[in-house]
């Protein structure tokens, strides 16, 4: 296992970033790495970012220094979405398994955590965002079914999408993460414009779904001060409350946010109008 941490950056600091130190802040570039399990500790809401992929055998997920427990869910939770082939988590000895595009919520004190794909071939990739907890609310398997369904958008404005709610009060208890995926509809290339902020949650989205050459020109800053990153399949991207997160891909594409703060209210959100971006 590793882990590298990011340091959090004064909005008056990011004005001045230049592309590399942009992305050195806020994107993060690599998650699934064969046989890795390859996590970004940020100090946005202490949000833990990563990926597990478990090739030639299983994973388990160990604690370090950074979480400062013997357990890495000591006082944790954490919320899995496989974005790979078939996989399976093993939650001290309780046995999930999880077709693509499946989550699991894992409680807060699980002690031993493992990662295995069904099939070498076509291993899983199991994405991780790990925040604070300080309750145990039981572990659960959240299947897109399962999910509360928003639609959103239209065609006419090239966003027409299906929101999947995973981890939201309504569905799936938890003591700080909101976590679900979003799906664009084919020829719908936008997500979350007109576009918010929420200093009261930080945010991470995980793109994925594109084609190798396929970008998504991810929006970020404050609204009056916006910067893009350029960000391709796979990568994920860090979002402090005070940023706006919103993107246009060069296809439709698919992406998984998830959310850490003082609230759990996914409408929660301070909404800019289009006059008031620079
Ligand atoms: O498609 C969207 O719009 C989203 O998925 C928005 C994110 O979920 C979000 O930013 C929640 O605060
Ligand atoms: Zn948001």
């Amino acid at each position: 296992m590793k882990i590298s941490v990011r340091q959090v950056s004064h909005p008056d600091a990011v004005r001045t970033f230049d592309t590399e130190t942009l992305r050195g802040q806020f994107l993060i570039p690599s998650l699934f790495e064969a046989d890795e399990i390859a996590l970004t500790y940020s100090h946005i809401d202490r949000l833990v970012v990563g990926g597990a992929t478990p090739v030639a055998g299983p994973l388990t997920l160990e604690s370090s220094k950074e979480i400062g427990s013997d357990t890495f869910l000591k006082r944790r939770e954490l919320g899995v979405v496989n974005v790979g082939g078939a996989g399976r988590v093993v939650v001290d000895g309780t046995a999930f398994d999880l077709a693509p595009r499946d989550g699991l919520y894992v409680a807060m004190g699980s002690a031993d955590v493992r990662f295995e794909s069904a099939d070498a071939a076509n291993p899983a990739k199991f994405y991780l965002v790990s925040a604070p907890a300080h309750a145990r609310h039981e572990t659960m398997k959240i299947s897109l079914e399962q999910a509360r369904k928003v639609t959103l958008g239209d065609i006419a404005q090239s966003n027409d999408r299906t929101i999947y709610q995973m981890i939201h009060p309504e569905v799936c208890r938890s003591c700080q993460l909101v976590l679900g995926m979003t799906v664009l509809k084919p020829n719908n290339m936008w997500n979350t414009m007109p576009c918010h902020t929420h200093d009261r949650r930080s945010e991470v989205y995980l793109y994925f779904d594109l084609p190798q050459d396929g970008r998504v020109f991810h929006f970020m800053g404050e609204p009056t001060e916006t910067r893009h990153m350029v960000i391709a399949n796979e990568q994920a991207v860090l979002s402090p409350g005070w940023s706006i997160h919103s993107g246009v891909g060069t296809s439709n594409y698919t992406f998984i946010w998830a959310m850490a703060g003082d609230n759990q209210d996914f409408t929660d959100m301070d909404m800019v109008p289009m006059t008031e971006l620079r």
